[in-house]
């Protein structure tokens, strides 16, 4: 994998292969798993990835790193699965894509690729407002009392921000439709839902905003049976629209939507790996 020099204050120092080949021999070989289903050697980014390169976090104020040289590359329209131990470190890499924190070393940035497969221009730093991020249990952070209040919270309300809203507004619509929530009335209380529609509408609320990479931690967490198998397959229709990289523990559920799986190890390392059965 090639690399280009750029200026180490910024989040964007690196550029990569239009290949990864990130399935280590060692972790195929371990005796103690058996691997689900087999996953492509390669990766390819036909038109653009992710990139997280050599990301580490270390807490303001601390002395201990969450996260060591953390990459992975993630293609367009791919669905990727973190899973691993409790306290890991999943949800912190996960915040530092979504720019909610920023890596103490390291870049996330995005390179686009042509029809011949040449990286196309330099890599664009990945702007935290192309990426949504649905939290665990989003429903708890609820606020509104009605559906249409729920999903517009967010929206600018100060003045010359009416174009963004009409905006908004438009893709509304969209957004209620393809999370299946048409059958349900604006005007009802989130906190009335049942636990699948309450994870619809915490789906719907970030795709209003149109991201090119969607972060879910753990969207199955605390639904029963008929609301997971619900909410995985909305995921495998979303997997059409954009970019998935999702952490979970439910492994059985999301398998058959995964294209590349990652195993974060306790200390923060990410390694490549398929899905243990
Ligand atoms: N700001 C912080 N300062 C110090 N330690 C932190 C900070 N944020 C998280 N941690 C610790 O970092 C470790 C990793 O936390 P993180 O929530 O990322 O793990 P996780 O793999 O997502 O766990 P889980 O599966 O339980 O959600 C935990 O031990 C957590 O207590």
């Amino acid at each position: 994998m090639g690399s280009i020099p750029l200026p180490s204050s910024s989040l964007l120092i690196s550029s990569s292969s239009s290949t990864i080949f990130g399935r280590p021999s060692s972790t195929l070989s371990h005796p103690r798993w058996r691997f689900r289903k087999a996953q492509p050697l390669s990766v390819s980014c036909d038109y653009s990835c992710f990139e997280i390169r050599d990301v580490s976090y270390r807490p303001p104020g601390t002395k201990i790193d969450l996260l060591s040289q953390v990459s992975l590359s993630i293609p367009e329209k791919s669905f990727g699965l973190i899973f691993g131990r409790s306290g890991s470190g999943k949800t912190t890499l996960l915040q530092l894509i979504a720019g909610l924190s920023k890596p103490t070393s390291g870049s996330i940035y995005v390179q686009r690729y042509s029809d011949d497969g040449e990286k196309v221009k330099s890599p664009e730093p990945l702007q935290p407002e192309r990426v949504g991020i649905v939290f665990q249990f989003p429903e708890r952070y609820f606020v509104a009392d009605n559906v249409l209040d729920e999903v517009t919270f967010g929206w600018p309300r100060q003045k010359g921000g009416i174009q963004l809203r009409e905006l908004l507004a438009s893709r509304l619509q969209k957004a209620i439709t393809s999370v299946g929530l048409t059958g349900i009335s604006l005007d009802k209380d989130p906190h009335s839902l049942s636990g699948g529609y309450k994870r619809r509408l915490a789906l719907a609320i970030q795709l209003v905003q149109t991201p090119d990479l969607l972060i879910l931690d753990e969207p199955l967490a605390g639904l029963d049976w008929k609301a997971r198998a619900d909410v995985a397959k909305l995921l495998k229709h979303l997997k059409k629209e954009l970019t998935l990289l999702v952490v979970s523990h439910d492994l059985k559920e999301l398998a058959s939507l995964v294209d590349q799986s990652w195993r974060m190890e306790m200390g923060g390392a990410l390694k490549r790996e398929p899905l243990p059965t």
